[in-house]
């Protein structure tokens, strides 16, 4: 039986990607030592896969920044801003990194291509941006490349690139009057040129990854299909072209991809099972399906018996030499091993045993393969028996469950999630008590994690520093930060998020039911990470946990702190979460545990709580019909964790990296106090969707783009204001960031805070008669 792997982690098992890039961008190593550590990286790769008996091993799935940027070079979309550094004759490197994080050296002043999340993962790519004009060459050879890298080192690997559909679609279009997937025709030649050099050099196998085919597609993206798929097969008739679908069923694409003209179709049978039925009723003969069947998504280890049940069925109907035994989707969003993990203390060897990482899952797949095979399956007997025990001991743990926990949730009523009063009447309590100008400034929470505050945690977290100089150390941050947003004139004040090491992971370390890692670190954009909590039980709050750090704050001004929480459906999206009962339910009661946060602020005299949700809208199912359901439960969520306070305490949310418009009605349902939103990239574009909706409550639009080290002028914010005067009232409108400052520096975020608080002055005074 054949197996293969879609994709594998690249950041390192120790990071040492992260390292290196960051090293190169400060100038502290060479490009050829930041090349070899990416080799180091792949070569260590293959091997884990080699070693592990794998098939079809991918190359071209490592990249230094982002693989859809990687197609974007190998294409030479390159957007026209850029130019002037191809003029320069700035290294591919160089050019490359512009791209991903804008260009401010030399006089050149660029900004970077945007980043937006990857279907409905944590993962940012790079979107590419298409004119109409759009021409495409081949410009960077990476993938034919990291074949020959491969092939030197004695490994025949499967040289993996996004599909053409799939890299339209996740374009965008820079100017009106075109549809992007009519780029199509000319796109392809580029693809057809890579296919004929791998063809020369040797490859037979290559993958071609169309997740669009899990989402809902028009007809004539239907025949780009078609079209794309029929020209490949023409130019390289003997080649084992694979396309890989994921994240969810074919359903209505069904027929598109099972008539591609290609020897391989990949379909996930982890988000999807029910679809395999249907696959094999109708798989012409002589095609080879690839079962994803080893989650990519989530870390718990695979119930063998289940998988070994639906390959089953498949070889009835394939036989076992049409079958291609594979997880899910790329391994890129589970960490790299578990073997790591040998703290009792971070991860304990219970919970330990449910898991499975990228490595753990490479040798999961194989093993499948060989108990699916009449031939080796005696032999790996124990190897089954051993996957019982874990499934059946995580099962029956008595770890899982905290029956309070599932009685307050079955306890908890529709009336939970309301305030006690409407909007209207809430704004005219909170205006007495708040006592706040026209236009508040605010910020979003968090303030710059310089290397000297991640370096505190870190010695904490060693013991190599007691508590009391932890806390002491913390508190002088607090003091800092508090008396430095006294000074510029900020209205509402925060404490800074300098003990949290992430807004997820802060919560999830404190709360019962979740477990961490000391090194399952996942990629969330280029060199950052996230160490993705696992939810693996029953949630529900130990202690207060964040009521001392807001209170200290607070102690320390008479201007109002605001406290900050992650909300329900972040905290849940941004972690590995149980499989065993469905997410909404794992959501309420994580929505009750930061209820009972909500409720010790208050009482602390807290009176503005801010309920952070970025990824509610990264939540919504990719399929449309599904999004009703999973907003209804999302906002009912967020509105638990927050209707327990009194009408006096105003409650805000942030959301950032996102599209709001189709979800506007589900935003106002949430019925947030405040809302603070990113919307400066989009030039206030954004606004728009909540002035035709007539938005009632009041709003923070973003008035400058924090994932940027550039600071904005004065006037730059100040003309932002007027448009969103021109778009809601004045009395509605907040001023605030994008979004947090914690990846930005100190200098960069006094000076841009400082305008940002002039501007709001000089907008108040345009607004004294209004108001
Ligand atoms: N979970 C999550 N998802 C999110 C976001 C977010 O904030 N959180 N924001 C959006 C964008 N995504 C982001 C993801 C990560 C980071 C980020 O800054 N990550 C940091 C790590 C943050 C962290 O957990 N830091 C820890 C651990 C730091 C660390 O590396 N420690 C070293 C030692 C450091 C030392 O010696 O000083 C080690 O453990 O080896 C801490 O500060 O305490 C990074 O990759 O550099 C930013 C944005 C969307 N998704
Ligand atoms: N309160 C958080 C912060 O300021 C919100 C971030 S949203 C990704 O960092
Ligand atoms: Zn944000």
């Amino acid at each position: 039986m054949i197996t293969q792997i879609l994709g594998y982690p690249r950041i390192g098992a120790q990071r040492e990607l992260k390292k290196a890039c960051e090293a190169y961008w400060a100038g502290k190593i060479t490009e050829k030592e930041l090349f070899e550590v990416g080799s180091e990286v792949k070569r260590s790769n293959w091997k884990v896969q080699q070693e592990a008996g794998i098939d079809w091993i991918p190359s071209n799935d490592f990249s230094f920044y982002d693989q859809v940027l990687d197609m974007s070079l190998t294409v030479g979309a390159i957007p026209k801003r850029y130019q002037p550094l191809l003029d320069n004759r700035v290294s591919k490197t160089d050019l490359y990194f512009a791209m991903a994080r804008g260009f401010q050296q030399n006089g050149h002043d660029i900004i970077a291509m945007e980043m937006t999340k990857w279907f409905d993962t944590n993962y940012h790519y790079i979107v590419p941006e298409f004119s109409k004009d759009q021409e495409f060459h081949l410009f960077s050879s990476k993938v034919i490349d990291e074949y020959t890298e491969a092939l030197e080192k004695g490994i025949q690997t499967k040289p993996v690139l996004i599909g053409p559909v799939s890299y339209l679609l996740l374009g965008k279009e820079k100017e009106t009057g075109f549809h992007r997937i009519e780029l199509i025709s000319r796109l392809l030649p580029v693809y057809l040129n890579i296919l004929s050099v791998l063809k020369n050099i040797g490859a037979t196998d290559i993958q071609f990854d169309e997740p669009f085919l899990a989402l809902d597609l028009t007809e004539k993206e239907k025949e780009a299909f078609h079209y794309a798929y029929k020209k490949i097969a023409e130019v390289f008739p003997e080649a084992n072209i694979i396309v890989t679908s994921y994240f969810g069923a074919l359903e209505d694409n069904l027929e598109t991809a099972i008539q591609l003209p290609v020897k391989t179709l990949h379909i996930d049978l982890v988000r999807a099972p029910e679809q395999l039925d249907s696959v094999l009723d109708i798989l012409p003969s002589g095609k080879k399906l690839s079962l994803g069947i080893v989650d990519g998504r989530n870390i718990w280890k695979n119930h063998f018996d289940a998988s070994l049940q639906l390959i089953e069925k498949a070889i009835n109907v394939l036989g076992e030499d049409r079958i291609v035994i594979a997880p899910s989707c790329s391994l890129l969003h589970v960490p790299f091993d578990l073997d790591s993990e040998n703290d009792e203390d971070t991860l304990p060897v219970t919970i330990k045993n449910w898991l499975a990482f990228a490595r753990q899952k490479v040798k999961e797949v194989k093993t499948l393969a060989l108990l699916s095979d009449s031939a080796t399956k005696a032999s790996y007997l124990p190897e089954l028996e051993e996957n019982r025990a874990a499934i059946a001991h995580r099962s029956s743990s008595s770890l899982i469950h905290r029956p309070e926990v599932k009685q307050r949730v079955s306890d908890s009523t529709p009336n939970d999630a309301e305030r006690e009063h409407p909007y209207s009447i809430r704004r005219l309590k909170q205006e007495a008590l708040l006592n706040l100008p026209l236009f508040p400034t605010t910020t979003i929470g968090s303030f710059p994690q310089t290397p000297e505050v991640r370096k505190l945690r870190f010695d904490y977290k060693k013991q190599r520093i007691s508590e009391t100089r932890y806390h002491t150390a913390l508190e002088s941050e607090i003091i800092e930060a508090i008396r430095w947003q006294e000074a510029i004139g900020l209205d509402v004040l925060v404490h800074g998020e300098f003990e949290r090491n992430d807004m997820v992971e802060y919560f999830g370390e404190q709360l019962h039911g979740v477990a961490f890692t000391r090194f399952g670190w996942v990629q969330s954009y280029g060199s950052r990470g996230v160490k993705p909590p696992i939810i693996f039980g029953d949630v529900s709050r130990k202690a207060a946990m964040t009521v001392k750090w807001t209170s200290y704050a607070q102690s320390l001004t008479d201007k109002i702190v605001k406290g900050m929480l992650t909300g329900p459906v972040t905290i849940l999206q941004w972690s590995f979460v149980r499989d065993d009962q469905p997410r909404k339910t794992t959501t309420e009661q994580i929505a009750l545990a930061i209820r009972d946060e909500v409720a010790d602020l208050e009482k602390a005299g807290i009176k503005i709580i801010q309920i952070d949700e970025p990824a509610l809208r990264e939540g919504l199912p990719l399929r449309k019909r599904d999004w009703k359901v999973y907003l209804d439960w999302a906002v009912n969520a967020f509105k638990l964790s927050a209707a327990v306070v009194q009408d006096e305490t105003q409650i805000h949310t942030h959301m950032c990296y996102s599209e709001f418009n189709e979800i506007i009605e589900s935003i106002a349902a949430m019925d947030a106090d405040v809302i603070t939103i990113e919307t400066s990239r989009s030039q206030m574009e954004l606004l728009e969707v909540f002035s035709e909706f007539k938005y009632p409550n009041e709003i923070g639009p973003g008035v400058y783009d924090i994932h940027s080290p550039r600071v904005p002028s004065e006037n730059e914010m100040e003309t932002l204001l007027h448009k969103a005067v021109n778009l809601l009232s004045a009395r509605q409108i907040w001023v605030n960031p994008d979004c947090g400052l914690k990846t930005r520096k100190w200098e960069e975020t006094k000076i841009a805070l400082e305008r940002m608080v002039n501007a709001a002055k000089s907008i108040r005074k345009k607004h004294k008669v209004e108001a």
